[in-house]
């Protein structure tokens, strides 16, 4: 009855669900997640009550069939005031509380539904809020997979237990309060001797529980190993393709599967012995108790009527004794699940949108002094060593160097998306620390190696440079990033899909898609990051000349890596190992006979 939950390999929530130990702190702590559903404790507090009711009309029937029986085996059954009570009476009052119970039941489900979908609903918000503020080291020291399972699976344990696991807790436990003291009040004699025959069954299954949670807990591991086979594959289905290793994935596959099965079976292989040594011995138990109830009636010292109370007392409390057992399990994965949702919302987050932050009107000078960076992943690694450059407004540079040599991490520092290990970054004189992180970014434009592009229509995605863009004005931007052309082309223009549902674009479609979001965003500064990837030279023509279009006025950092678009920026910074081993233009690098610069001019022109 233990741990029944997560015990079979259906991969359902659990999976990645550790328990904790049951303590006053991870109480405590767990309690914590309840702040969630105080704007809902009115709908909460009537769905108690309505518990309380359905759960005292529940323990009622026992109490009337018992009364059934004696006024059946013609013992009356008086009122306080003396008079008897009919068989029919009896029957009528059973069928009004089972119409109330109906009723009852009813609000309850109801009244939690409602405060377990309303809670559930508010603390994937917060998570989400939290998600998309955190900074980027978050990001790239926890997966991306246990990330989103706070939000999927945490939260999905924690509705269960606001719509199921709260109630039922709360049913058992005044279920075998209550029935403890009915069946005290038909039989003390029989109730010592039951109570004397119970307790030592109940210990020996929960030990024998405790053998079976850690089994299940091997079952889910070795389950999630095989999911993650499969997350593997598909992501990565191109290459497992190009390395004809689909043999060889299956393989694995099939082996991780069958260390699950065996761990299943393992585990369920005590359940079965934990289910008939239940069935034996509690069962056993209750005939035990049965044999003694009928010996006191034999003797005259008990009803028929009370022994039926009491039979069937007993059996709520032997229910609600198993029952407790399963949601002892439950209570520790709605404890883990809520433990880990509130690390991650405490989690401090990156300063962006503060209230009352100034807008700020940026030139565009950039000056990076002595900048020493290393990864927060990576901190033996020293990336970026004494950077030193500046950069006019207005003025264009380019980024050159060997791959690996640092050139994105340039850039990603500008955008503050990561700490500096030391030194200083400053635009228009201030030091980027002191600006308000939103206003800051809001001023520096992207156009990345690989454009992303969201699962929705061209619009949107041009959009996403200035969400709030009138249709003209992202007509005029495509327009500007020559993209146009083939957005109209199509027959649903600015409507047409992208991504997973949509069209595929291709690489400098994409890539103009990118520079039509960077040029409805007017920003000061400008991020071009050059595709690895070459175009075809009619398309490559097209994104070059969107891409002059954009730096118009611009400050413009590129990182090239095809040498022969940057020959008009007015400074080129070749970059190796982290340093800066040359600056000029590339008239004056070229002329350096054995310079990086003019071997990788000399390497690229072989290569053409
Ligand atoms: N997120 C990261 N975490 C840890 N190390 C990183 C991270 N990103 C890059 N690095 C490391 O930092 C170094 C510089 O990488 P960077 O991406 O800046 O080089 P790059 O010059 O832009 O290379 P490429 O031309 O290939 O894009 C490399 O050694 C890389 O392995």
């Amino acid at each position: 009855m233990a741990a029944r939950s997560g015990m079979n390999t259906s991969g359902q929530a659990g999976s990645d669900a550790p328990k904790v130990k049951l303590t006053k702190e991870s109480f405590q702590q767990g309690l914590r997640i309840f702040r969630f559903t105080l704007p809902y404790r009115t709908k909460f507090i009537i769905g108690t009550v309505l518990l309380t009711l359905s759960s005292a009309s529940t323990m009622a029937f026992p109490w009337l069939i018992g009364k059934l029986a004696d006024a059946a085996s013609n013992n009356p059954v008086l009122l306080p005031n003396g008079r008897a009570v009919s068989i029919n009476q009896i029957a009528l009052g059973f069928g009004v509380l089972i119409l109330l119970q109906g009723l009852f039941s009813f609000g309850r489900i109801w009244f939690f539904t409602q405060v377990s979908e309303f809670t559930v609903r508010d603390i994937r918000q917060a998570l989400y809020r939290k998600f998309v503020k955190l900074p980027i080291p978050y990001f790239e020291k926890n997966r991306v997979g246990a990330i989103t399972s706070r939000i999927t699976s945490d939260v999905g344990i924690i509705q269960d237990s606001f719509s199921l696991t709260l109630a039922e807790l709360f049913r058992q436990v005044t279920t075998l309060l209550a029935g403890v003291v009915f069946i005290m009040i038909v039989s003390v004699k029989l109730s010592m001797f039951m109570l004397l025959t119970f307790p030592p069954i109940v210990v020996l299954a929960m030990v024998f529980g405790r053998k079976i949670r850690g089994l299940a807990k091997t079952t889910q591991d070795e389950l999630a190993k095989t999911n993650v086979i499969v997350e593997e594959t598909l992501q990565g289905i191109n290459t497992v393709k190009a390395f004809t290793n689909e043999q060889f994935e299956t393989q694995r596959y099939t082996s991780s599967l069958t260390n699950t099965v065996r761990a299943a079976l393992k585990s369920n292989l005590y359940r079965g012995g934990f289910v008939s040594f239940v069935i034996i011995g509690l069962f056993g138990g209750i005939v035990l108790v049965l044999w003694r109830a009928a010996t006191l009636v034999q003797a005259g010292q008990m009803t028929i009527g009370d022994l039926t109370q009491f039979a069937l007392y007993t059996m709520f409390i032997g229910a609600s004794v198993a029952g407790l057992g399963e949601l002892y399990g439950k209570v520790q994965s709605t404890l883990g699940a809520s433990e880990r949702i509130l690390e991650m919302l405490d989690e401090p987050t990156e300063p962006t949108h503060q209230p009352g932050a100034q807008p700020v009107q940026l030139q565009g000078n950039i000056e990076y002094e002595h900048v020493q960076f290393r990864y927060p992943t990576r901190p033996d690694l020293a990336v970026l060593n004494d950077i030193s450059f500046g950069i006019q407004a207005g003025e264009k540079i380019a980024l050159v160097g060997p791959s690996g040599a640092g050139k994105s991490t340039i850039v990603q520092l500008l955008m503050q998306f990561y700490e500096l290990s030391s030194g200083q970054i400053l635009v228009d004189g201030r030091d980027i620390r002191h600006y308000d992180l939103t206003e800051l970014r809001r001023h520096i434009g992207i156009v990345p190696q690989e454009t992303i592009l969201f699962g929705g229509s061209i619009r949107e995605n041009i959009a996403y440079g200035k969400v709030t863009a009138p249709d003209e004005e992202i007509i005029e931007a495509a327009r500007k990033a020559n993209a146009w052309q083939f957005i109209s082309s199509f027959p649903e223009g600015l409507d047409t899909l992208v991504g997973e549902r949509g069209i595929k674009l291709s690489g400098g479609q994409r890539q103009r898609i990118a520079i039509a979001r960077a040029i409805l965003k007017n920003p000061a500064i400008l991020i071009l990051d050059e595709a690895t990837s070459s175009l075809d030279s009619e398309s490559e023509k097209l994104v070059q000349s969107a891409m002059d279009e954009l730096m118009q006025n611009r400050t413009s950092i590129i990182i090239a890596h095809r040498l022969s678009t940057i020959r008009k920026v007015d400074k080129i910074l070749v970059i190796d190992g982290g340093r800066i081993v040359e600056q000029g233009t590339h008239d004056e690098l070229a002329q350096f006979d054995n310079g990086l610069y003019a071997n990788l001019l000399k390497l690229q022109f072989e290569l053409t």
